[in-house]
């Protein structure tokens, strides 16, 4: 990585008080500023203990934490938590605040004025997508699980830290809503470009969040940190393989445009038929030409350029041509990792 870490985690290890063997084992792992690294891995694996890791709510047994270019492993966790928010699945609103007092928690633990304090929670609420004057005088039962949760989501913002780490935090949720949310936060992440570090069970859900994904084994070993497209177009071991489970390589379609493919021309033909079908354009990608194309069972998809008119087609040999491709450069990425080469 070249640019300095926003966290660096270093052979940081954690065995709870009782224990026999470490819940985290020599962890080590250097997270950019701005991007959003999910952790995911098996029930037990230690993704909440490397969370809490983080702003010391609990304590390494060993190993050093950076944050910013700063030790902070022997800083006080109070400070430590004014520059890192944490949202948790089972949101934990104080069921006898108002929103409003809610949001306020850590602008009020740091003193700021009763003005601020107002401002900042309108203006929070309103990045969440909730109307300050219809909630904010609302306690936390009288929201559904949704709006609970971007209530958690604004707390946690509330003093504007730069990190914030994200438990879980959309798994409760039916998946319709936690589709919106997960869309939403991506759009407030655009602003406000937080280093993140979320945690979740779900492979779709880090592929969708993540700008890099750790694949966590047992004691958090890292079996492969990478972008999505790389674990999803080269899983490096059988665990990482079993762990995005079926379907990888179709994942991996939702990666590439269709405007980056040499279309099939339409002949004289098609062209009737091709032109009353098609709602695959050049923004599309080759993961919506898959579905055109089962849809259609036709075995193409035709794409429609910026009039409405059919462009040309994709084909399945597009798809295979595409995966293999992504395939290829990855295995090369991790050919030159290993031999030190320009990927290292
Ligand atoms: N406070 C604690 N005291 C003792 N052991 C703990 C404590 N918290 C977690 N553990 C143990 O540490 C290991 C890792 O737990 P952790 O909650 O970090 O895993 P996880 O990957 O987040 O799991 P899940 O996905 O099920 O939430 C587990 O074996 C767990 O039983």
């Amino acid at each position: 990585m070249t640019v300095e870490p926003m966290i660096r985690l270093d052979r940081v290890s954690k065995t709870y008080a009782g224990a026999g063997t470490p819940a985290v084992a020599e962890l080590s792992l250097d997270i950019a500023p701005g991007e959003i690294i999910v952790l995911v891995g098996p029930s037990g694996c230690g993704k909440s203990t490397t969370l809490r890791l983080i702003n010391r709510m609990i304590e390494p047994t060993s190993g050093r934490i950076h944050i910013g270019g700063d030790d902070v492993t022997d800083v006080s966790p109070d400070q430590l938590r004014r520059r890192i928010g944490y949202v948790i699945q089972q949101i934990g609103l104080f069921p006898h605040q108002t929103i409003a007092e809610n949001v306020a928690t850590v602008p009020r633990m740091l003193r700021w004025d009763r003005k601020r304090i107002s401002a900042r929670v309108d203006e929070l609420l309103d990045m969440v997508g909730l109307d300050p004057r219809l909630y904010g005088n609302r306690y936390p039962k009288e929201l559904s699980g949704g709006q609970a949760q971007r209530v958690g989501v604004a707390r946690a913002l509330g003093a504007d830290p730069s990190i914030m780490l994200m438990d879980e935090p959309f798994g409760a949720i039916d998946p319709i809503t936690r589709e919106n949310l997960q869309n939403e936060f991506l759009r407030l992440q655009d602003e406000l470009r937080k280093t993140i570090v979320f945690v979740t069970h779900d492979i779709d859900e880090a592929v969708k969040m993540g700008d890099r994904i750790a694949i966590l084994g047992k004691q958090s070993v890292i079996h492969q940190a990478d972008t999505p497209e790389r674990i999803l177009a080269f899983p490096v071991d059988e665990f990482v393989r079993s762990f995005i489970g079926s379907g990888t390589a179709m994942r991996g379609l939702a990666f590439e445009k269709v405007g980056d493919l040499d279309l099939a021309p339409i002949n004289g033909e098609h062209d009737g038929g091709a032109s009353s079908s098609g709602s695959i354009t050049t923004e599309s990608t080759l993961y919506d030409a898959l579905e055109e194309m089962l849809r259609t069972a036709s075995g193409k998809a035709v794409v429609v350029d910026d009039d409405g008119a059919p462009a040309g087609y994709v084909e399945l040999s597009h798809l295979s041509s595409a995966l293999r491709t992504a395939r290829d450069e990855a295995r090369l990425h991790y050919e030159q990792l290993a031999a030190g080469g320009p990927g290292a």
